[in-house]
């Protein structure tokens, strides 16, 4: 596909990456690559040039994220996106907005409580209250509200310390297990790859290699290029 801003040069060009059910799929690449426009176009933030964007054998290109989300596409954006002065389930309850039937939200509220269980201890309190990685639970509680066949989340362990980082890749697992399938973007690239199942390495718009994420991140030469250096290697006494 072909996807960029306004009239300067398509950011996506020829890219292309598909996301199994049941599967994690990282997408990795230098700054500026292109890996959020992604999330964009598949969110339907961004209309593509040229291509398709398909969910479940449908083709969707050109639906709004709205109509995204009816066709069980959830997009989590960058950063903290929690209503601070609402409650935890007030911001629970706003991804169900598009759902009429209560006794299908009432279903959902059980469902993501269920799996990220600081949802269901801290449901009554105001959601500023909690740690950013608390918070970021909630958004992906928000996000499963539709039950959605993907979620697309744009780089969740932003600004949070190893250990909330920790828990944030485990509920994204979780959310996998769930039976939800999850394409992620990540500055965390090599943890990131840790996590997933399948890895896409995207770079000047276009997909410089993808497979088994495992595969990936045993490959020499991208740790040198893309994942900040070869784990495998001692680090020299200095
Ligand atoms: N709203 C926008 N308007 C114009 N150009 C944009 C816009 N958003 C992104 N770009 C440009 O598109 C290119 C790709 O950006 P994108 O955010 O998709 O990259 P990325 O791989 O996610 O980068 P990073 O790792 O830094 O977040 C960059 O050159 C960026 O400047």
């Amino acid at each position: 596909m072909q996807a960029g801003y306004g009239r300067a040069a398509p950011v996506l060009r020829g890219f292309s990456v598909s996301v199994p059910a049941g599967a994690i799929v990282c997408l990795v690449g230098p700054n500026g690559a292109g890996k959020s426009t992604v999330l964009k176009v598949a969110g339907g933030l961004l209309k593509p040039r040229d291509g398709r964007v398909i969910v479940a054998g449908k083709d969707v290109t050109g639906a709004g994220p709205q109509q995204m989300l009816g066709h069980g596409v959830s997009l989590v954006l960058q950063g903290h996106s929690v209503f601070r002065e609402m409650t935890v389930e007030e911001n629970v309850l706003l991804g169900a907005y598009t759902l009429r039937d209560a006794r299908k939200i009432a279903e959902r509220v059980a469902f993501v409580k269920e799996i990220f269980p600081v949802v269901a201890d801290r449901w009554g309190s105001l959601a500023g209250l909690l740690s950013g990685g608390q918070q970021k639970q909630v958004e992906f509680a928000r996000s499963l509200m539709v039950d959605p066949k993907v979620v697309l989340l744009d780089e969740p362990s932003m600004g949070l310390d190893p250990k909330a980082t920790s828990t944030v890749f485990e509920q994204v697992v979780r959310m996998r297990d769930a039976g939800t399938a999850v394409l992620l973007v990540e500055q965390n690239a090599r943890r990131a790859l840790e996590t997933a199942d399948l890895g896409c390495v995207l770079d000047l718009g276009r997909v410089h290699i993808s497979g088994p994420a495992r595969q990936l991140l045993a490959d020499p030469q991208l740790g040198e290029l893309y994942l900040g250096g070869r784990p495998a290697e001692p680090v020299p006494d200095i």
